[in-house]
């Protein structure tokens, strides 16, 4: 049986950290790892939607994944997101992080083409024989297309390496059938940051979110209540956190653009997000200085 409880607990999506000029940042990514370390959350997953890997090269994925390790290696757990358009440069990307000694594996499904379940199946057993590494299943319907079955679950969770599932569908009811049909225990980690109450509640044993990373402190006290049972507190906390969010998705510029300027309010300078991410526009400013304000009253009302 493999050790589940080092992914249980509150693993901020890690953001892409570029310089001024858009390239790969070494120093911002040691930066920004040590910043979460600092801050006490559980672990990191890297090279996800929110490090906007898909925008990236193979080589500037694994520079990302060698300096989060340089900087947290061995100090958190790592979760590193492997999969690219082909089975062949996830496989090189999984080796890779192998080599880096991260503690798991995850992958989305294949993305563009439309493929059969069993092609699907195909792509993810050759990463998961590809190391001895956990390996996670990413379900997020809502950008790949594909809704993953409790059918393939289990085939999947046949392989002793596959722990679980990072749910990122909508429907909390997706995260309690995994629970209820998967052949065998498994960790889940809620996806959707606004249902973090509802995903824990619904079985999510934790949470991998990409709003995390501007108020980790809200997300680690919203574990806290839960995992107490102190749920109206619990509820409470969700809807201020939810109201930031609410405020940060009424830019016009795409999320990862506005959460690396609310960063760089604090002094965490990560560039912007990689085009064709719309940047933010003019009147975008002011309404993420008032996120951070937000977020900033969050932070002083739970200390
Ligand atoms: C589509 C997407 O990026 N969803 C995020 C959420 O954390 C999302 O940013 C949040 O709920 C705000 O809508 C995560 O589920 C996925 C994620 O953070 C990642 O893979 O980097």
């Amino acid at each position: 049986m493999r050790d589940l409880e080092k992914y249980k607990g509150i693993i901020p999506a890690f953001y892409a950290c570029y310089d001024e000029e858009g390239e790969v940042s070494p120093e911002r990514i040691q930066m920004l790892a040590t910043h979460y370390l600092e801050v006490g959350v559980k672990g990191l997953y890297v090279g996800g939607s929110s490090g906007e890997c898909i925008y990236q090269t193979v080589n500037e994925r694994k520079i990302v994944l060698e300096n989060v390790m340089k900087a947290v290696g061995g100090k958190m757990t790592i979760i590193a997101h492997i999969a690219a358009p082909s089975t062949r440069d996830s496989l090189e990307l999984a080796k890779h992080a192998e080599n880096l000694g991260v503690d798991a594996l995850a992958a989305i499904p294949p993305i563009y083409f439309v493929l059969p379940e069993d092609a699907i199946e195909n792509y993810w057993t050759s990463m998961v024989e590809a190391t001895d590494l956990d390996f996670i299943i990413y379900n997020i319907p809502q950008t790949t297309g594909y809704a993953l079955s409790v059918t393939l679950l289990n085939k999947m969770l046949a392989h002793e390496q596959v722990i679980g599932v990072k749910n990122s569908s909508m429907p909390v009811l997706d995260i309690n059938t995994f629970k209820l049909e998967s052949n065998k225990e498994l960790i889940i980690f809620n996806g959707p940051d606004e249902q973090f109450l509802g995903g824990r509640s619904m079985g999510a044993d934790a949470g991998i979110g990409g709003t995390y990373g501007v108020m980790p402190q809200a997300y680690l006290t919203l574990d806290r209540y839960i995992r107490h049972s102190q749920m109206r507190e619990a509820l409470d906390l969700q809807n201020d956190i939810n109201k930031i969010i609410f405020k940060m998705v009424s830019c016009q510029g795409n999320l990862y653009d506005v959460m690396k300027y609310i960063l760089s309010l604090d002094g965490l300078k990560i560039g912007q997000a990689r085009l064709p991410l719309p940047r933010m526009v003019e009147t975008d400013f002011a309404i993420a200085k008032e996120a951070h304000e937000m977020i900033q009253k969050l932070l002083t009302k739970l200390n």
